[in-house]
């Protein structure tokens, strides 16, 4: 039986499953709604913890912005809401969960290039239709995108996403091996955040680790103002190309992401998945 459209949605309405996940502030578990037995991912967090930390302006902006972006690549909030103690976002169901896990199970911790290529171009597709929304993500990393069959990969976690241009306001949490020079010195910085995050994303894809890591963060903040980063022996002349293109400190003379998809390693890498 089919919900009317404006059901009010509720957690009785889920069969609460298996943990997939648990983050900073909440966790995910697989669910099933009742009527439908349609599988989805139930992220929960407590309100009091969100609030302690001063998030839920950004929860309220994630889902302002989730609720209205629609693209195969992008993962779906289906809806929300809320009780008294938590708040909850009922997502899509990525079924072969983080690529950061299956990045990790590979034998050298890295990719193939067609593998790579395949993976970037569907995350430059989903930021191209971002930027087309007036919309940066500012947080594109392994960690945040999701895998689901015949490798299609989409972007998740807009918790840090906020609408271009715009302030560095609030300290990024996680890692900041995909910070650009810009935020590092805490700039006003516009939607070629992402395509300086791309760049550092192919380079994880292909290497197994991003390109500024280093043991000390000041040695790491560094090297990604000084933009000093090397290429591994086994990296194919027009994948370095591409990173070249991408980590350039000046953010508008970053390639444009229409360039990337068009970009001779991804069209090289992907024909054999088309
Ligand atoms: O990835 C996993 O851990 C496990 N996993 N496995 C499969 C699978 N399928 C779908 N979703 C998963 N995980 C949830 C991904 C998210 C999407 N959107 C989010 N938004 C958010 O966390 N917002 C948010 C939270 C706290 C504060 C603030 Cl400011 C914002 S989390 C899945």
């Amino acid at each position: 039986s089919v919900r009317p459209s404006n059901h009010q949605w509720k957690l009785s309405d889920f069969e609460i499953g298996t943990p997939l996940g648990r983050g900073k502030f909440g966790r995910v578990y697989l669910a099933r709604e009742k009527n439908t037995e349609y599988m989805v991912a139930l992220k929960m967090m407590f309100k009091s913890e969100l609030v302690k930390d001063h998030m839920e302006h950004q929860v309220r902006r994630e889902i302002e912005i989730q609720t209205h972006l629609t693209h195969p690549n992008i993962l779906k909030m289906l809806t929300y809401f809320w009780d008294e103690k938590k708040i909850y976002l009922i997502l899509e169901f990525a079924q072969e969960g983080e690529l950061f896990k299956v990045l990790n199970s590979q034998p050298h911790k890295r990719f193939d290039e067609p593998t790579a290529a395949y993976y970037l171009r569907q995350v430059a597709d989903a930021l191209r239709y971002c930027h087309s929304q007036s919309v940066i993500h500012r947080d594109i990393k392994p960690e945040n995108l999701l895998l689901f069959s015949h490798h299609v990969v989409k972007l998740a976690d807009f918790g840090w996403s906020v609408h271009a241009p715009s302030k560095c306001r609030n300290t990024m949490c996680g890692t900041i091996d995909y910070l650009p020079p810009e935020m590092v010195d805490s700039q006003t910085y516009n939607e070629y955040v992402d395509n300086w995050c791309l760049g550092v994303l192919c380079y994880e894809f292909l290497c197994g680790s991003p390109p500024f890591e280093s043991s000390e963060q000041a040695e790491t903040f560094r090297k990604i103002r000084a933009v000093m980063y090397g290429f591994k022996s086994y990296m194919s002349e027009s994948s370095r190309h591409l990173i070249s293109k991408l980590l350039v400190k000046v953010p508008k003379s970053r390639l444009p992401l229409t360039d990337v998809i068009e970009h001779l390693w991804i069209k090289k890498n992907c024909e054999i998945f088309t």
